[in-house]
């Protein structure tokens, strides 16, 4: 063998290697890999071919000992040589990682480490001597592949031009340790994956990754949401362990819960699906959406408010406004009724409220919608249970925290119908107080379009203008029932012997009659007391319109 060859000889294709780690700042995770599966692959290969490279070399590393075992215990060291390991040991440390090959090689595959590749090279070899074979209960000899620091230059044995001395490895070079500290690292992060459940969760909904936000390190900085794929991507990776320290004290149960039951993975609703209430949606389009979006210029007092407040009668859109608007910022939308917290929950309203706020967190940025606010924030009453009382207490520290973080984009959208029953608490955190009023007229003939628009029927636009102008007091939800009842009437006019068998199309479209005969039978459900209160409620605590 050569000198250049046994000084500096790669094991690991370097340029491949170098390829990989060129592409990680333009290509997206996904061809990232696929080249890096291909580093693998040929490394794998070269690792495997330079095993009697090796035994060569070590054989060499030998030659003043003839103890013919060392060399068949080299030899079968090197053929189990798991080139996995070896591969472990090439990345070298960054400042950014730990202290374990295997978190450093884990890091290396997130593409957060950016150090260059170890050569490696015949100095690395290293054996321990027969005698202190010999001290150990089980002696076992591999060969060491890394730098050269654990050794030290004396004159005793040559190798090809380099003079090693031939010695106890020392401890920390020792690879069966260090294979089991792996081990027992790997089971660690499996009874840690397991315990907190964030594998659980980002295995159920994949999509979920992609809302992970913002780094807790304390040197952590904002990352929009608009920023590119690869950006996203890499705070993605880097945030499944801090992902994991938020539910460490989670109950997984809870965990599961909240996301099949609280998440709403509904259709994202827009801006035109909700009819009307164009200064409500205005104001939150300036407060909330365009924040949440860039949240590099609303910063100090531009700042977003972490706490809106929809208050009105029913079926207004309240929880439309909050679906969109968590649609509007690509946030997540978590939907809770605070009535479900306090009796649902009893007794574990607490835990729940905590561990809404934990994922939340995890899912950032996230809407957490709760209705109902009045039931959970409602005004202190010598009757209080003492169980809502606790819900409320953690709530109120929850939303303080989220408050507070610079890093937290969450947003909790309360909606209530009875927003007097509100405390002062409340009030102070729910800064901007939107009232959402019954749809005006334009409104109620918008919302009748968009019902009709998948059905058939023959209204044209003067009788829809007419039907808006019978339906003054009818909220959102209102008219919705209405169209329902409407859409009835032309299968109501099939004769009872034919309704199983009628064809589809020979049932007549809606018309105006089947709509002035709905009015009879749907009214508004909201009174003109009830619209009087909240005016008032909006003059003393309102926004504003
Ligand atoms: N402004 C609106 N535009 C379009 N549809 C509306 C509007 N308001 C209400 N609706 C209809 O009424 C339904 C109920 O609305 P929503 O649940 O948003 O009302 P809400 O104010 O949250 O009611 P509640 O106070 O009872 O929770 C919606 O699914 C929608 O079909």
């Amino acid at each position: 063998m050569s000198t250049a060859d046994e000084n500096d000889r790669l094991l690991l294709n370097f340029e491949n290697i170098q390829q990989y780690k060129n592409s990680l700042p333009s290509q997206s995770n996904i061809s990232s890999n696929v080249i890096l599966n291909s580093v693998w692959n040929e490394n794998k290969n070269i690792l495997n071919e330079k095993v009697d490279e090796i035994f060569k070399s070590a054989k060499s590393l030998l030659q003043n000992s003839d103890s013919e075992s060392h060399i068949r215990t080299w030899k079968s060291s090197l053929r189990t040589l798991d080139p996995e390991s070896i591969f472990h040991r090439s990345v070298p440390k960054c400042n950014t990682c730990s202290a374990t090959t295997h978190k450093r090689f884990e890091q290396f595959l997130k593409k957060t480490c950016n150090c260059d590749i170890v050569k490696i090279s015949n100095e690395n070899l290293t054996a321990s001597d027969e005698s202190s074979q010999e001290s150990r209960e089980e002696p076992i000899i591999k060969p060491r592949f890394g730098r050269n620091r654990h050794f030290k230059n004396t004159s005793q044995n040559s190798l090809v031009g380099k003079k090693f001395t031939i010695e106890e490895p020392v401890q920390d070079l020792d690879f069966t340790k260090e294979e089991l500290e792996n081990k027992a690292h790997k089971s660690n992060v499996a009874k840690i994956t397991f315990k907190t459940a964030k594998e659980q969760l980002l295995a159920s909904n994949p999509a979920a990754r992609r809302t992970l936000g913002t780094s807790k390190k304390a040197q952590a900085k904002f990352v929009s949401p608009m920023i590119g794929a690869v950006t996203l991507e890499k705070q993605d990776s880097q945030e499944t362990e801090i992902a994991d320290e938020r539910l460490k004290h989670i109950d997984p149960k809870m965990i599961e819960l909240i996301e099949s039951e609280i998440i709403d993975k509904g259709t994202p609703v827009s801006w035109e699906d909700i009819a009307g209430l164009q200064f409500a949606k205005s104001v939150i389009q300036e407060a909330v959406v365009w924040p949440l979006l860039r949240p590099d210029i609303f910063t100090g007092l531009r700042r977003p408010p972490t706490g809106i407040l929809l208050f009105g009668p029913p079926g207004t859109g309240k929880t439309l406004i909050g679906k969109c608007v968590a649609a509007q910022c690509k946030a997540t939308f978590f939907s809770i009724s605070a009535s479900s917290l306090t009796s649902k929950w009893i007794g574990d309203g607490e835990k729940m409220v905590r561990a809404l706020f934990a994922v939340a967190r995890c899912h950032q940025p996230a809407v957490i919608f709760i209705d109902e606010i009045d039931s959970l924030l409602t005004q202190r009453s010598d009757s209080e249970h003492e169980a809502t009382r606790r819900i409320k207490t953690e709530f109120l520290v929850q939303f303080d925290g989220a408050a507070t973080s610079e890093e937290d984009r969450l947003l909790i959208v309360g909606a209530t119908n009875r927003p007097h029953e509100l405390d002062e608490a409340a009030r102070r955190r729910l800064v901007k107080r939107l009232y959402i009023p019954l749809p005006e007229t334009d409104a109620r003939k918008q919302i009748i379009m968009n019902l009709l628009r998948n059905e058939n029927n023959e209204l044209t636009p003067d009788q829809i203008s007419e039907i808006a102008d019978l339906t003054e007091g009818y909220s959102g939800a209102d008219m919705k029932s209405l169209c329902c009842e409407a859409a009835m009437g032309p299968v109501r006019a099939v004769p009872l012997s034919q309704i199983l068998n009628v064809d589809r199309d020979k049932v007549r479209p809606v018309c105006l009659k089947d709509f002035t005969s709905a009015l009879q039978r749907v009214k508004p459900s909201v009174s003109q007391d009830d619209l009087g209160q909240y005016i008032k409620w909006n003059k003393t605590y309102g926004q504003g319109f």
